[in-house]
């Protein structure tokens, strides 16, 4: 049973007084990311987050100025986590990704390893998931991959992936997927469970909005409380944090933040 570590290192914020900014940053941490990865491992494996923040990243990224900078062919792509939808739904965080990024880079079709959450029995779509991810990372017993980046966001109620308050998911710690039920959502979802996202090389949070404040501010600064806050079991064993935020979402830190020049 793996004991969850919690990394010694403090996360690093970086607060941004714009979205445009933020955006070209993380953009810039993504290439960097992945011409390191490919350039010591011969490819980069990256975790899509769902959700409206990450879209303006996806949508930067496939702009000629930035994915001429990546060889997509090396790239494999993952989703932390989906709706229980079919994947041209337009709640489906996969299409999402597909209309900003997908269909504007050279990636081939093999390399995108998306959750096939058409599939009715929600247990099953997360099992042939698990299956992909062992098969890809070619994994032995007990053994967790460990992805090059994984991206995430932050609801307002301090969900990440769809691993959401007062669920098992929260508490998981040897499966690689599961499907848990969100009550609050009236559905099931898919997502990475806690272990599997720890182990991750960087882990970069999208958050902005006044919205979030509260919640990032308990998350970053308050109690250690799973259940209500679960992107507090975001904590690396080895890999790093970053917290990419805006100045409405990062209003009431008292952390002494940079705020990152546009
Ligand atoms: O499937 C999803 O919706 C995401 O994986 C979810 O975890 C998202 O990141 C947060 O809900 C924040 O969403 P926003 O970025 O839209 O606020």
């Amino acid at each position: 049973m793996q004991k969850l570590i919690r990394s010694q290192m403090k996360p690093e914020i970086q607060v941004f007084a714009k979205l445009e900014a933020l955006t070209h940053a993380a953009a810039t941490e993504f290439v960097q990311k992945a011409q390191q990865a490919i350039q010591a491992r011969g490819r980069f494996t990256v975790v899509l987050s769902g959700g409206s923040t990450p879209k303006s990243l996806y949508a930067l990224l496939a702009t000629q100025l930035w994915r001429d900078q990546i060889s997509w062919n090396q790239v494999h792509l993952f989703w932390g986590d989906e709706r229980h939808v079919p994947p041209n739904d337009s709640s489906s965080n996969f299409r999402m990704a597909q209309e900003q990024l997908l269909f504007q880079v050279p990636i081939p079709q093999e390399n995108v390893h998306r959750i096939k959450a058409e599939n009715s029995d929600a247990q099953a779509v997360a099992a042939e998931y698990e299956r992909d991810l062992k098969q890809f990372f070619q994994l032995g017993e007990h053994e967790f991959p460990r992805f090059d980046l994984v991206l995430l966001g932050m609801g307002a109620n301090g969900h990440t992936a769809s691993l959401f308050p007062g669920t098992a998911a929260v508490h998981e710690q040897t499966r690689l997927v599961v499907a848990p039920w969100v009550e609050e959502l009236n559905s099931d979802r898919i997502t990475l469970t806690p272990p599997v996202i720890n182990n991750a090389n960087t882990i970069i949070f999208f958050v902005t909005g006044v919205e979030k404040a509260a919640t990032l501010k308990a998350v970053l600064e308050g109690q250690h409380q799973l259940d209500r806050l679960p992107a507090q079991i975001i904590h690396p064993a080895q890999g790093n944090v970053i917290w990419m935020v805006d100045q409405m979402a990062a209003r009431l830190l008292s952390t002494a933040v940079s705020l990152t020049p546009d």
